[in-house]
């Protein structure tokens, strides 16, 4: 009975507050109801202690989805997902594992120094009459973070700023990271994409761990880049772009390419690898620098084949040119070496590609440089403040070696490595070659240390032996040309002689004879 006089009382309430809105509607000028409304609002607050805040998947840019919505995506799923009930698991793109996200309609909670939050994920129709392709596009999804009243400072000023840095941090630890290149063949379908870069995924298993090297040199270099990663405010301070140069350069085989993987890894980075040869002009090099994004390795290889940096060599392609014309007089075609030279990447184009006003944007940006040969390379190229840190890759010495035949065949001490060591002292062989012998491809022989050291131990024997005989070889050729070229001289100064003789004869025969 008590229950049907409460609803009774509940119904007459309503019924007298519709009955008001009613008149309202219909009597009160309509400025006066929006004052009454904002009032009746206000009334409502004093006895609704809780705020509430409102991020919607969509913001101001309607095409965009809003960066703050997907960092609180990924809070919720990172922090509190394992509290709620109701969850959804999504396959996402660019991301390498299962999301999963507090469903639509569920509440989750969150504790914030001492302070209870609300998050509910929710969604709206959306109201606009438009014709999308996508499904869901008139889905509006949204989440409210609801919180008490006297929190509003802390919520706003501390734990909103919080979630931004937490969700954008998951958002980076859980991308999937990508190799760029710009050499892909897009023709086939230009309506597929209008970035320069194409990309995959970025999986090369190279770890610093699993680079042979000296430690010492090994530890610098992780030294120099967590340093790099640390120092955002350094760099602003001081006026510099967010960003460093290496350069690697060795022999072939020396891990350059697997140290770049090792620094992505490290880091976290994307990877963009630029072909120069495929870049058209400095416009198009301009274009691709802006756009790369932040946390990324920009890699150029083998840079002294890559384009005519230096004036030298453009000259003598000109010269050519030249002897070309005069030998035949047709009309310059399309390939003419003059125009071609117009659209080419220079070395200045390069240089303000390094370190142009642009490359400021964005930041945290490692561009590396490999090469076999950095004596060909301009110094304008090298000089510190563009490349930072020069790193020798070299051939494998023992302490190298140690790593490579714990990685292969998990060996810390041999028998043998006395004798690979001193061999390896005396031979120059490339982290590679070293490599392919204790990987033997072969069932029977697989792991097996003492095969594969002995199978080292003759490799570099042979090493040694080719060495030798090259150089003898080499030393041979030399002195073959020296004496070729003494006869030469011998010979000239013979001609030399007869012409003085026999032109005018005066005084500097006599200087010629001394
Ligand atoms: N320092 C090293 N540590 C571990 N593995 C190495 C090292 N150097 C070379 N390797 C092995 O040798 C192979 C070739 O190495 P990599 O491609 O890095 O050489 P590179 O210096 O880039 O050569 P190139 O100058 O020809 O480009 C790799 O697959 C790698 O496994
Ligand atoms: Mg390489």
């Amino acid at each position: 009975a008590m229950m049907v006089e409460r609803w009774a009382g509940f119904g007459s309430a309503m019924a007298t507050v519709i009955f008001l809105w009613s008149v309202v509607q219909n009597y009160v000028p309509p400025t006066f109801r929006l004052y009454l409304t904002a009032w009746a609002a206000k009334v409502a607050a004093c006895f609704n202690p809780y705020l509430q805040i409102t991020i919607s998947e969509y913001g101001a840019e309607r095409f965009q989805r809003s960066d703050f919505f997907l960092a609180v995506e990924a809070y919720l799923s990172d922090a509190c997902a394992r509290r709620a009930r109701k969850l959804k698991a999504e396959l996402v793109k660019d991301s390498k594992n299962l999301r999963v996200t507090v469903d639509d309609h569920e509440e989750v909670t969150d504790d914030f120094s001492g302070t209870t939050i609300w998050w509910y994920a929710s969604k709206r129709q959306s109201k606009a009459q438009v014709i999308t392709f996508y499904p869901g596009e008139d889905e509006r999804r949204f989440y409210k973070v609801v919180f008490h009243r006297r929190h509003r400072d802390l919520v706003v000023d501390s734990y909103l700023p919080f979630v931004l840095g937490e969700g954008r941090a998951v958002t980076v630890k859980n991308r999937q990271r990508r190799l760029f290149t710009n050499n892909a063949s897009r023709n086939w379908n230009p309506y597929r994409s209008k970035s320069v870069w194409s990309h995959v995924p970025f999986e090369h298993p190279a770890t610093f761990d699993t680079l042979a090297m000296h430690p010492d040199e090994k530890e610098a270099i992780v030294d120099d880049l967590m340093a790099f990663q640390e120092s955002k405010d350094y760099y602003a301070k001081v006026g510099k772009a967010w960003k460093r140069g290496y350069l690697l350069y060795g022999p072939p085989g020396t891990g350059k390419s697997t140290m770049i993987a090792a620094m992505a890894n490290f880091l976290d980075y994307d990877v963009y690898d630029l072909e120069l040869t495929a870049v058209k002009n400095n416009t198009e090099l301009r274009k691709l620098f802006i756009e790369t994004t932040g946390k990324s390795i920009i890699v150029i290889e083998d840079i002294d084949c890559s384009i005519d940096l230096t004036g030298k060599r453009r000259k003598d392609k000109k010269a050519s040119s030249d002897k070309d014309s005069d030998d035949d007089d047709k009309p310059k075609l399309p390939m003419d070496p003059e125009k071609d030279d117009a659209t080419k990447v220079t070395l200045s184009g390069l240089l303000n590609f390094i370190d142009g006003l642009w490359s400021a944007c964005g930041g945290e940006r490692i561009i590396i440089f490999t090469t076999n040969h950095k004596e060909k390379l301009d110094p304008a190229l090298i000089r510190r403040g563009r490349m930072d840190k020069h790193i020798e890759m070299s051939y494998c010495r023992f302490e190298g070696f140690k790593v490579l035949a714990k990685n292969y065949l998990d060996v810390i001490e041999h028998e043998l490595f006395g004798e690979i060591q001193r061999l390896l002292e005396e031979t120059d062989m490339s982290p590679a070659d070293v490599a392919e012998n204790l990987m033997p491809m072969s069932k029977k022989k697989k792991r097996d240390p003492d095969l594969c050291f002995s199978g080292l131990i003759e490799a570099l024997k042979q090493a040694k032996e080719d060495a030798a005989a090259k150089e003898d070889a080499v030393a041979a050729k030399a002195k073959e040309e020296e004496e070729a070229k003494e006869i030469k001289e011998r010979e000239a100064k013979k001609d030399e002689g007869k012409d003085k003789t026999s032109g005018e004869a005066n005084g500097d025969i006599k200087q010629g004879d001394k």
